[in-house]
């Protein structure tokens, strides 16, 4: 590793459907995002170990042999198969200073990092001496899977610092290569991005509690994927799709919601059961259009895609996710004839809106001043974007060195 280090990054991701039911076996189809969180990796000064998170506000740091202390204290088996163990958790809590009930963002931040550090050294080697630096163009909390970059990034950049995977890069080799050439193995090999995404999980393990594992997929692997209980599938073929992301900026927990559905289902399970069986329905019939699509879709195929976004919206408020800031962003772009449904875990976060080719710009625009004027922030973005992706340290440009040295 060079004095500069490396730098790391993954994307976000939109899911189109199956947010909830994927985490009861059912199907999701998820796509990439054009927005990314970065991390870089620098090796460490007087055995230290730092980490830098200026998105959750965090800047901590431990000895390198403190760390190697608290390790052998957890006693139980770290494996990357195996749930990280309440009984760790709660060490790592005391450890960190964190309360029993840690759900603040710095929190689970914190401990994610710490269980992952901690158990891929156990498992590959000594604690690393580094610091690490963390940012991102996602927005925190908000159902573009900010949690499951931070995962991948964390657990590719720990797997190298542990010498547990291969460095695709050379020397003087050029960022851009591997950013917009590079094939879907982003030039880590298979069973090393298979490691990556594994160890990813167990970081959505500690964020979410129980993931689905749909969100570190896609920001490992990237593209466009249906996920069912483990088993990722490249979607055949993904046509220029344009989406309109919308932030409604409420905030709201991944974890709680997901508890909350498991709740209902558990009470209602009757009533619950069909939905679900009905949303993974959607996201079968929603992947037979696309795949259907030509890659430049003419409109007569987006009727039937809005449909499904309307019936999946409800479905969703059925199942408990929704929120009045959801229900007004879907009645807001109704009103210029354009289709909604939340993405993510709900409860707030973000919407997204279906721009078919025949909306004129004029609606668009229009349904974006209506949408700002509620004061949600809204954007168009690129999907289908590469997934975990090792740069050279000449991507750390000045811009971004000072932005880090200034949070
Ligand atoms: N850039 C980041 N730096 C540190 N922690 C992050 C970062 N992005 C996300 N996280 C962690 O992930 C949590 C958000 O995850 P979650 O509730 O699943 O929302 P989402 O994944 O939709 O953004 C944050 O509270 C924080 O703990
Ligand atoms: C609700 C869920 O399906 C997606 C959660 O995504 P996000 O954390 O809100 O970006 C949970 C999961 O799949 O683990
Ligand atoms: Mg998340």
């Amino acid at each position: 590793m060079s004095e500069h280090g490396l730098l790391v990054s993954a994307p976000g991701k939109v899911i189109l459907h199956g947010e909830h039911a994927v985490v009861h076996g059912k199907a999701a189809l998820a796509v990439a995002l054009g927005l990314r969180t970065f991390l870089r990796l620098r090796p460490g000064g007087g055995e230290r170990l730092r980490i830098h998170l200026p998105g959750v506000g965090v800047r901590r740091e431990w000895d390198v042999a403190e760390l190697s202390a608290l390790r052998g204290r957890l006693t139980a088996d770290f494996d990357e198969s195996k749930s990280p163990g309440v009984e760790q958790l709660d060490v790592l809590k005391e450890f960190a200073g964190i309360a029993a009930d840690a759900s603040a963002p710095d929190s689970l931040a914190i401990l994610a990092f710490l269980y992952m550090c901690l158990a891929i050294s156990a498992k590959y080697g000594d604690v690393p001496s580094v610091d690490i630096a963390v940012w991102s163009e996602l927005p925190t909390g908000a159902g573009l899977g900010s949690s499951a970059a931070y995962a991948v990034c964390l657990a590719a950049a720990l797997l190298h610092a542990c010498r547990a995977i291969s460095c695709p890069l050379k020397d003087g080799e050029a960022t851009a290569r591997f950013y917009f050439e590079s094939s879907r193995s982003q030039g880590w090999p298979e069973e090393e991005m298979s490691l990556i995404n594994s160890w990813a999980f167990q970081g959505e393990r500690v964020i979410h509690g129980n993931p689905s594992g749909v969100d570190n997929a896609v920001g490992t692997w990237g593209g466009a994927l249906r996920y069912q209980s483990g088993k990722i599938t490249s979607l055949k073929r993904v046509p220029t799709l344009r989406i309109l992301l919308t932030n409604t900026k409420v905030p709201r927990s991944t974890k709680v919601l997901v508890a909350g559905v498991k709740e209902k289902i558990l009470k209602f399970p009757a009533i619950m059961n069909p939905v679900l069986d009905s949303i993974d329905a959607i996201s079968q019939e929603c992947q037979s259009v696309l795949e259907a699509m030509p890659t430049n879709p003419s409109p007569e195929y987006y009727p039937v895609l809005e449909e499904l976004f309307d019936i999946n919206q409800h479905h969703l408020n059925v199942i408990g996710v929704g929120h009045p800031s959801l229900d007004r962003l879907c009645r807001v772009t109704a009103s210029h004839g354009l289709h909604s449904k939340l993405t993510g875990a709900g409860g707030g976060g973000c919407g997204i809106t279906l721009l078919p080719p025949d909306a004129t710009p004029l609606a668009v625009e229009a349904a974006k001043r209506d949408l700002c004027a509620c004061g949600f922030e809204c954007w168009e973005t690129d999907i289908g974007a590469p997934g975990v992706t090792l740069h050279s340290s000449s991507a750390l440009n000045a811009e971004v060195l000072h932005a880090l040295s200034e949070s």
